[in-house]
């Protein structure tokens, strides 16, 4: 196989040739697999499983697809013997009017049949068509309920992510899959029909007929290995070269696009990229125009070979005219239907390839899913501990967290602080039960989460995140989204807003809470960031107070995007949502929010160095004051304010 050569833009903006790594090892000895013999050697297997995903989807519509293509292959075979008595007739004994008289119940039969087969394909084309984006979407919906409900560290986890990557082409196959399955299976029949007859006519015929379709067939398998090949080592170069077409036009990157110049750089990149995946295209298509060249030509000296022994059988008195008559329309329709089979089988066996992936992920994320069960939370746990937790994400060397131990009474505000990388997301990763601890304990009440059912942990967290989600849907359902069971009209949700102080936002916008947040639909409203992030609190008040179960709420860097007055507001609101039956942890790097909370923890390279309130840690002198003390002294009032040495503009005055 020949690497794909590697544009200068591509080395330039990633470093060196992009490759289909995890699918593309797959599919590494695919081409060799990809040829006749192991094709029709797997297509039981394929057409099992397509059958078995159709049957599923709807078991009616595929018994009218096989019940119409067998229907088709007998009106096949009966318009063929038909035929055949027509040519009898034609070439037989008697007067001409005698003999037109003879031909007409073999045509009428050959008109009949001729009509049947149509109807039938109609029918089978119909149902197909409802089979075909059944089949897609059950395949969609297996996908995406798997990727939903794998543990966050999956989602985390890159070979896993490739993974995920790899296998969104495969509902796509599966749908295609049932169109060539339908269309193999018509082959075989009509092939099975012709060569019946064929047999019935001469047994010499049906080795011609196999002559004649094998090089088309030849064709077809070399054509689509090449493509499979060319576009598994080029996927990686056209994803990318989409992805640079992307931030020409997304909206986060427009800025710096145009400020920076970067529009018209990438573009150029782009261009170049694409001229070497055009080259490629180029070169396909040569070898595609050989390869069918070659085949037409070796079909050619076949079919020439099969007139030939016609006509040797003929004069030598073994065939009549009439035979060899039907045998000519019989080895055209029959060779027709066999290159057509050919090809199917072929793109039948590609578009497993792709189905596989899909079903290998389906396996990987089964293994890899959430477990069900457990045993129940406690309504009453009185306070979550962690004890010596530590954690490392498989492609650290260095743990995150390290014999981290601290409890969080109900009722109580619990501050986690620490330099960037300490370890503070990772912790309420670990608090939230969306990783479990590698050594250590996390315990609510006397249950260790381990033997916890997992989904009643998180139905008792409540998660606001600097980058919460901001739902493209309207604003209404931004908020009940915070617990999208339970429904709530505008009435129910006023509190919230008035909680976290999102009355002017919605008051604001067109529809109030009726209106849709998301630019990407006409007619549809957007808001700040820090708008959006008190629409994040109130989805935050919503599910606190739709729930009377003991329980934990996250608080990571909730105030980012604030303005200081909204950003004091919205720290003391966070405070009060502590209630007897909830611990608030809340992270953050604006110290002036924690020093009210009851304990305060400071993580550094995943331990925890200090704790205690913020009077203790300020009289320690130690990481914690230093920290507050530095973000303090930016608020104090300089005796003298520094200016340049010499005004790098010059001043006009
Ligand atoms: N998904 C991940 N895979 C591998 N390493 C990770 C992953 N997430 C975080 N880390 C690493 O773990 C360490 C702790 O990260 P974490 O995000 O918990 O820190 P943090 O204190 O929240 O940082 P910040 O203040 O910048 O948000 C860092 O060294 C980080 O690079």
């Amino acid at each position: 196989m020949a690497e794909p050569e590697v544009s200068d833009a591509e080395r330039e903006l990633f470093g060196g040739p992009l490759r289909y790594d995890v699918g593309w090892s797959e599919h590494e000895g695919a081409h060799l697999e990809l040829t006749m013999r192991s094709a029709l050697r797997s297509m039981p297997g394929l057409v099992g499983g397509a059958l078995r995903m159709a049957w599923r989807a709807d078991r009616r519509a595929l018994l009218a697809v096989v019940l119409s293509e067998v229907g088709q292959g007998v009106a096949a075979a009966v318009g063929l013997l038909a035929v055949n008595a027509v040519m009898h007739a034609l070439l037989g004994s008697g007067s001409p009017g005698q003999r037109v008289h003879a031909v007409l119940p073999g045509l009428l039969v050959a008109a009949g049949a001729a009509v049947v087969n149509s109807a039938l394909a109609g029918w089978s084309t119909s149902r197909a068509g409802r089979l075909e984006p059944l089949v897609e979407r059950v395949a969609t919906t297996q996908y995406l309920a798997a990727a939903a409900s794998v543990e966050l560290e999956a989602i985390e986890d890159p070979e896993f992510r490739r993974l995920i990557d790899v296998a969104q082409y495969g509902a796509g196959s599966a749908r295609r899959m049932i169109g060539a399955c339908v269309a193999a299976l018509n082959g075989t029949i009509s092939l099975i029909s012709t060569a019946g007859v064929l047999t019935v006519l001469h047994p010499v015929l049906l080795p011609m007929l196999v002559l004649i379709a094998a090089p088309r067939g030849w064709g077809a398998m070399r054509v689509a290995q090449e493509r499979y090949v060319s576009v598994m080592s080029w996927i990686e170069h056209v994803r990318a070269g989409r992805l640079i077409g992307n931030l020409l036009t997304e909206r986060t990157a427009a800025q710096e696009v145009r400020v920076h110049a970067v529009g018209p750089f990438l573009l150029s990149r782009y261009e170049r990229m694409a001229e070497s995946a055009e080259a490629e295209q180029e070169r396909l298509a040569a070898g595609k125009a050989v390869t069918e060249w070659v085949a037409a030509a070796l079909s050619g000296l076949a079919l020439a070979a099969t007139y030939a022994a016609l006509f040797v059988l003929i004069s030598s008195g073994h065939m009549g005219l009439a035979v060899a008559g039907t045998a000519v329309v019989a080895v055209r329709s029959g060779s027709a239907s066999l290159g057509a089979l050919v090809m199917n089988v072929n793109q039948l066996h590609e578009e497993s390839l792709y189905v596989r992936d899909h079903a290998r992920f389906l396996d990987e994320a089964a293994r890899r899913t959430l477990p069900g069960g457990g045993d129940p939370v406690p309504a009453q746990v009185r306070q979550i501990v962690l004890d010596r937790v530590g954690y490392r994400y498989p492609d650290r060397e260095t743990p995150a967290l390290d014999g981290v131990s601290l409890t969080l009474p109900m009722g109580s505000v619990t501050a986690v602080v620490g330099e960037n990388g300490s370890g503070k997301s990772t912790l309420m990763k670990i608090l939230s039960g969306l990783l479990l601890p590698q050594s250590g304990t996390v315990r609510w009440g006397e249950a260790d989460i381990a033997s916890l059912d997992r989904s009643q942990v998180f139905e008792r967290v409540t998660l606001l995140t600097q980058d919460f989600q901001r739902w493209p849907v309207t604003a209404a359902l931004n908020i009940r989204i915070g617990r999208p069971d339970r429904a709530a009209g505008p009435g129910d949700l006023q509190p919230s807003v008035d909680y976290a102080g999102a009355g002017p936002v919605i008051a604001k916008l067109p529809d109030g809470l009726r209106s849709l947040l998301a630019r990407m639909f006409r007619g549809a409203s957007e808001l700040s960031g820090g708008e959006w992030q008190k629409i994040g609190l109130a989805r935050t008040h919503w599910r606190s107070s739709t729930s009377d179960a003991d329980g934990v709420l996250i608080v990571d860097e909730p105030t980012s995007a604030l303005d200081p007055e909204a950003e004091i507001a919205a720290f003391d609101r966070i405070r009060r949502l502590a209630a007897p039956n909830r611990a608030v942890v809340l992270v953050t790097h604006r110290m002036s929010g924690v020093r009210h909370a009851d304990r305060i923890h400071v993580l550094h390279h995943g331990r925890l160095v200090e704790h205690g309130s913020h009077d203790d840690l300020m009289a320690a002198r130690g990481r914690y004051a230093s920290m507050f003390t530095a973000q303090a002294a930016q608020y104090a009032p300089a005796p003298v304010i520094p200016r340049p040495a010499s005004p790098t503009v010059a001043d006009p005055s």
